[in-house]
């Protein structure tokens, strides 16, 4: 009988612990593309890259040497591919860590009841605000970004930094104010702007009564840390986004439980 000698191998801890970060990047960028435009991108390049290796371990020459130019730039390639997801993941890193210390610190101090009773005082108003333009069938669009991206929302928006207010937020999603059309963004505990204009999903799988309303809502949770509550004005029916990915025609126990978590 045969057997393998392994004995070559030599395993030390710092080698599993290389192995254990490696595999939590490459989950937190699996996290960050999933359902995604850029997973179809990501599916494409691997392909390539597959195909390269395939035809160059054969002696294909001819097809070697084209695949090769796209290996030859390849990082550049996906640096400017993945342009927004990159952006997500060093964002990520940088800031996600103190907002989970915030978090965890509140309720290592006042219990997580405590905490738990602060966040439904926080997410209260917003509720109030959803219930108030659903049955009035007055549509919206609100935005909780993790982190408030300057350059990504201030471009098209209009400042209002301001304590969220259930009559704030139904007030300006009236017909008849000036700041009606496009979104409210929500971050850091304030309304921060209203009126933003997001990027649309490029999604072709969605319902057909879904409309600018619903894409933008969409979009914004693919390009960003964010989720997004989406009341329809044609329907009053409430969604929420969250990765790319939208849960239809929820209710507000539901709401409050995905804001709890969420926000
Ligand atoms: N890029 C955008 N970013 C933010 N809001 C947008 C954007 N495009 C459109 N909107 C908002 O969506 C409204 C138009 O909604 P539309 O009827 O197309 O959407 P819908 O998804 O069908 O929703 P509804 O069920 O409310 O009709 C606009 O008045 C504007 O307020």
């Amino acid at each position: 009988m045969q057997y393998f000698d392994f004995s070559f191998l030599k395993v030390t801890p710092l080698n599993i612990l290389d192995i254990v970060l490696v595999a939590l990047i490459i989950y937190q960028l699996y996290n960050l593309i999933r359902g995604t435009i850029a997973a179809n991108i990501f599916i494409g390049l691997a392909l390539i890259f597959g195909l390269f290796f395939v035809v160059r371990a054969l002696h294909m020459q001819l097809l070697t040497a084209i695949l090769g130019k796209f290996v030859d730039v390849g990082i550049i390639a996906v640096i400017i591919v993945f342009q927004q997801e990159i952006r997500r993941f060093l964002l990520l890193v940088g800031k996600n860590a103190s907002l989970q210390r915030n978090k965890a610190w509140w309720q290592y101090f006042f219990g997580k009841a405590e905490a738990e009773k602060n966040n439904y005082a926080r997410i209260k108003p917003i509720i109030d605000a959803c219930k108030n333009l659903k049955q009035n069938r007055i549509g919206a669009l609100i935005v909780f970004a993790k982190y408030y991206d300057e350059q990504f929302y201030q471009n098209s928006c209009e400042i209002i930094d301001s304590k969220i207010s259930k009559r704030l937020l139904e007030s300006i999603f009236q017909k008849t104010s000036p700041l009606h059309d496009g979104a409210v963004v929500i971050s850091e505990n304030k309304i921060k702007s209203a009126s933003c204009i997001l990027p649309l999903t490029e999604k072709t799988d969605l319902p057909a009564q879904f409309g600018l309303r619903h894409r933008a809502g969409i979009g914004v949770t693919e390009a960003n840390e964010a989720t997004a509550i989406i009341v329809s004005e044609e329907t009053g029916e409430i969604s929420y986004a969250k990765q790319g990915r939208v849960k239809m025609n929820i209710s507000f126990a539901e709401l409050e439980k995905l804001l709890n978590k969420d926000f």
